[in-house]
This record gives C-alpha cells, sequence and structure tokens, in this order.
C-alpha cells in the first residue's frame, strides 16, 4: 500500500513523533540527572509510551509492584513525562507544606480555571461555600431526603412488585443525585428543569473528557494536550454554551426573587437555597454579574455531581458484593430513623448517629482510590530531600502512593485488602474525616469543601435504596462494577 507522505495524516505523524521527542528529551533525557541523586526510575520498553500502558492495564499491580521492587519512593515516566511517588511518610508534606502545589501540578496538563470561567472572576471556592453551602447544610438534609426519593419514585419505582433490572446503575444513580443536588443549591424550580438537568449532566463529563485525559494523544502528550485545549477553551468554549443555558432558565428568577426582595424588604421570605444566599450578596441597586453567576453555578455542578455520583454507585455495587452487611445496616436504620421514616423527616442528628453506614461509606472511599493519584509540583524550594539520599528538583511533580495509605495495617488496622465495612465503627473516623491515612477528598488548603454535604447526601440516597430493595447482580452477570444490576423490593425480597 502506498503511504502519501504529504498527506495530513503523515504530516501529523511527523509532527507528533517530533514533539513527543523534544518532550522525552526534556524529561527522562534531561532530568538532571547529574547533579541529583533521583530516586529510582520504573523500567519501561517503549520511548515515549514509558510505563503509561502498563499503568492503565493494571494499576494496583504497577504500583505494588514497583514499591516492591524499588522501595518507597520512585519514579515513573507516564502521560507523557517522568513523575515521582511517594508513600504514607510522605502525605502531610505534599498536602499541608506550600511547597507543593496541585494547582501547578495540573496546570501542565490543564487550566481547570479557564475551562470553568473561574479565572475571569473573584470566586474563590472555600470563601464561597462559607456564605453559600456552609449555613444551609443541615437545611438541606429534609430537602435531600425530599428530592432522592422523588429521583429513586422515577428511576426504578415507588412501588415496584416484581424485581427490576437496572442496566446502568451509574445513570441512575447520577439523574438521582444530579436533581437532589441542584434543588438544594438553585431551588426546586431550576432543579428539575428538563432542560437543565441534562446540562448538570453533560457539564461535567465535557470538562471531565479533557480532565481525564480520555484521548490517547492527549493522556501521551501532556503539551499537545495542553494546545489542544487553549484552542478548545479560548476559541470556542463549550462552558460558553452551557453558560448560556444556565442563564437563560435562571436569570427570570433572579429578576422576580430581586423583585420580591425590593418589593417586601423584610417581609420577604426568601427560598433556602444557595443561588438565594449568593443573590443576598449583590446589593439591590446593583446589577447582578451574570457571567459570575453562571460560573458560580457551573463551577457548583462541576464539582458536586460526578464526585458524588461515583462514590455513590461504588457503595451501591458494594451493598451488592457484600450481602452479609444488609441485615445490620437495616437494623441500625430501624433503630435510628424507625421504621416509617418518610423523605422530608429525616434529621442532620440521624445521619450523625448511622454509625455502620458511616463505616461502610468510608471503607467504600478507601478501597476505591486511584493507586497513584493527587499530583502536586514542588514549586516552593530548589530541592526536596528524602530518606534514602535521594533529592528531587524543584519542579519535579510528586504523585501520592494511595496503595500505600489504604493498604497499610499501620493506618488502617489489620487485614487491609479485606473490605471490612465495620473497619471505622466506634472509632473516631467518619466518612468525611480527612488526614493521611483518608485522602479521598484531600488534605490542607484545597481539601474538599463539599465532602460534608456529599457524606450527607450519599447516607441518605443508601439508606432510601436499603429501605426499599434488596440489590443483587442478576444471575450469571458477573459481579463487576458497571454491571446490571436487580432491584427487589424488600417487602417480596
Ligand atoms: C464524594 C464526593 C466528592 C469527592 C470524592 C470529592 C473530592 C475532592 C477532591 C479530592 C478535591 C481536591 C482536594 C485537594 O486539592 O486537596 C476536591 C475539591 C473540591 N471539591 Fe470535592 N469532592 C466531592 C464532592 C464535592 C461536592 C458535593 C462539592 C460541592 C458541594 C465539592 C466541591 C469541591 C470544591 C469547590 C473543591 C475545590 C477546593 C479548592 O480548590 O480549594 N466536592 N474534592
Amino acid at each position: 500500500m502506498a503511504v502519501d507522505l504529504l498527506s495530513p495524516q503523515a504530516l501529523a505523524t511527523v509532527l507528533i513523533s517530533a514533539v513527543s521527542l523534544i518532550v522525552w528529551r526534556l524529561t527522562v533525557g534531561g532530568f538532571g540527572s547529574r547533579k541529583y541523586k533521583l530516586p529510582p526510575l520504573v523500567e519501561y520498553k517503549w520511548p515515549i509510551l514509558g510505563s503509561t500502558f502498563d499503568f492503565i492495564k493494571d494499576p494496583t499491580a504497577f504500583t505494588v509492584n514497583s514499591y516492591e521492587k524499588y522501595g518507597p519512593v520512585f519514579r515513573v515516566y507516564f502521560r507523557g513525562y517522568v513523575q515521582a511517588v511517594v508513600g504514607k511518610e510522605h502525605v502531610r508534606d505534599i498536602f499541608l507544606n506550600p511547597a507543593f502545589s496541585y494547582e501547578e501540578a495540573v496546570k501542565d496538563e490543564f487550566r481547570l480555571a479557564d475551562m470553568l470561567g473561574t479565572s475571569q472572576t473573584d470566586l474563590e471556592p472555600h470563601r464561597l461555600f462559607a456564605v453559600i453551602i456552609t449555613p444551609f447544610l443541615a437545611r438541606f438534609i429534609p430537602v435531600l431526603s425530599n428530592v432522592l426519593t422523588r429521583g429513586f419514585d422515577r428511576g426504578v419505582g415507588a412501588d415496584i412488585q416484581a424485581p427490576l433490572q437496572v442496566e446502568s446503575p451509574s445513570n441512575l444513580i447520577m439523574d438521582v443525585i444530579a436533581r437532589a443536588t441542584t434543588v438544594c443549591f438553585f431551588g426546586e424550580e431550576l432543579g428539575t428543569n428538563s432542560e437543565l438537568i441534562p446540562v448538570y449532566k453533560d457539564f461535567a463529563a465535557s470538562i471531565g473528557h479533557f480532565v481525564n485525559r480520555k484521548s490517547p494523544v492527549l493522556a501521551l502528550l501532556p503539551s499537545v494536550a495542553k494546545l489542544y485545549m487553549w484552542v478548545k477553551f479560548n476559541l470556542s468554549s463549550p462552558t460558553a454554551v452551557y453558560r448560556a443555558k444556565v442563564l437563560q432558565y435562571t436569570m427570570p428568577i433572579v429578576h422576580e426573587r430581586r423583585r420580591l426582595m425590593k418589593e417586601l424588604g423584610d417581609e420577604y421570605d426568601p427560598p433556602l437555597d444557595s443561588l438565594q444566599a449568593y443573590l443576598n450578596t449583590v446589593p439591590l441597586d446593583q446589577p447582578v454579574n451574570e457571567h459570575e453567576l453562571a460560573t458560580m453555578m457551573l463551577t457548583l455542578v462541576f464539582f458536586s455531581i460526578h464526585t458524588t455520583t461515583k462514590r455513590t454507585t461504588i457503595c451501591l455495587y458494594n451493598l451488592a458484593k457484600y450481602p452479609q452487611y444488609v441485615p445490620e445496616l437495616l437494623e441500625e436504620q430501624r433503630a435510628v430513623l424507625g421504621d416509617d421514616w418518610a423523605d422530608g423527616t429525616v434529621t442532620l442528628d440521624q445521619l450523625k448517629n448511622l454509625s455502620k453506614l458511616d463505616s461502610f461509606i468510608r471503607e467504600s472511599l478507601r478501597t476505591s482510590g486511584r493507586s497513584i493519584a493527587l499530583p502536586h509540583k514542588i514549586v516552593g524550594m530548589d530541592e526536596w530531600h528524602l530518606p534514602g539520599g535521594y533529592v528531587l528538583p524543584k519542579g519535579t511533580v510528586v504523585n501520592i502512593n494511595t496503595e500505600d495509605v489504604y493498604y497499610s495495617p499501620e493506618l488502617q488496622g489489620p487485614n487491609p485488602r479485606e473490605f471490612n465495612a465495620w473497619r471505622f465503627v466506634g472509632t473516631d473516623k467518619g466518612a468525611a474525616r480527612i488526614g493521611p491515612d483518608m485522602i479521598a477528598f484531600g488534605l490542607g488548603r484545597h481539601a474538599c469543601p463539599g465532602r460534608f454535604f456529599a457524606v450527607h447526601e450519599m447516607k441518605i440516597a443508601l439508606s432510601l435504596i436499603l429501605k426499599r430493595y434488596s440489590v443483587r447482580f442478576p444471575d450469571g452477570a458477573k459481579p463487576t462494577d458497571g454491571s446490571p444490576l436487580l432491584f427487589t423490593p424488600r417487602k417480596t425480597a
């Protein structure tokens, strides 16, 4: 077969190979090897690709084998450059020492602030949260239980008489979580608007596509990916389309609320949602900054829906994989919530008393962490000295070996490879409690401010599922995450 050397495909291949070679020279080839005693580099067969595919094929085996062969600190050539991996001893350093920066590490691959549009606003997540989410946490609980109930009514059925096979449990959970979350944040009308629900679900997925480097070329060549994303988000930003859609439905509601605020003054009984809390910060004689408002809404959507969906789905599969824990979870539920608890009646104190469910959730978070994760770049010191005489120079991206964190008997107790749903019962380690032994929500300055909300939402969603249905894998189906699940009404289970 003749190959046209001037075809766009051939030119693109030459260009990508040239860029890759330069990147490779600048990373593996030029990693300052003469000056520093660098930690060992995991052996790999393929230039450019490095260990990327070995890692993707089996992240756990790759990480555990590398630790065994090279020790607690090693370097890996993957996703286009050489990065360091450190274990549990260094978690505090990485998260709490400002010499390490998460933003700078991910900036090499993508600029989340540009993607979300926050680079053009003064929005700062932690300050924003203190005003628009934290004061409402307890009041969101009845709202969550009400909307989650309606979500399961729609997605599975309020009163199913026979077992129902749910083909995509993660889609079911996504739909339920998207509605419940956005009703809390933006009010009933915007949270149940059928035009906006797909926007909430798609927005995080479309940005996540870039962030998770779903395309192999983007995954392997961060510099090409970064250029591509700059062009994509600056010339035809997908965020702009979502922003316009959100504003189309939100602005009439904003105008109406502000009209009532002006007209009724102290007599106005405002809705208890984050949108209202945001509007309260804008003086009534000034216009609402539409760009900032939509960015705030999309930022909340981006951070909250996929993350909570993913972890709730993992817990749902764990209910099916480990049915031995269900009777005690149900017993706890009856003792704390009673037999006839209904939507809208659950309180914060009751949720706190569901300690077995809380432990089940924390154990699910612990056993589902990605093995090499949470990259931080060394920015605030010229050299980072590690045990063994190793040195990592400024600019190195350092990841956490979460296998070492989550499967260490020292941090997690006996038999850490075993799923033990009651591992944390009777301890002070709640599901939302972060520390060097639990980094699913990060740690330090940028620790997830939404974790309490997320855990409340997960507890209510799982309690509803437990109360109504028995969940198992269909006969003959592989018991893996992603399989369909059979929901059997509990009264006939
Ligand atoms: C189970 C669900 C969730 C998980 C596993 C999760 C996890 C995380 C992680 C790992 C980080 C980065 C922390 C770091 O850099 O150290 C983060 C940041 C963040 N999360 Fe969550 N999150 C969840 C739910 C939520 C929810 C429901 C919200 C909103 C209500 C939220 C809002 C945020 C925000 C705004 C940040 C950025 C904080 C900053 O940069 O200062 N998250 N989350």
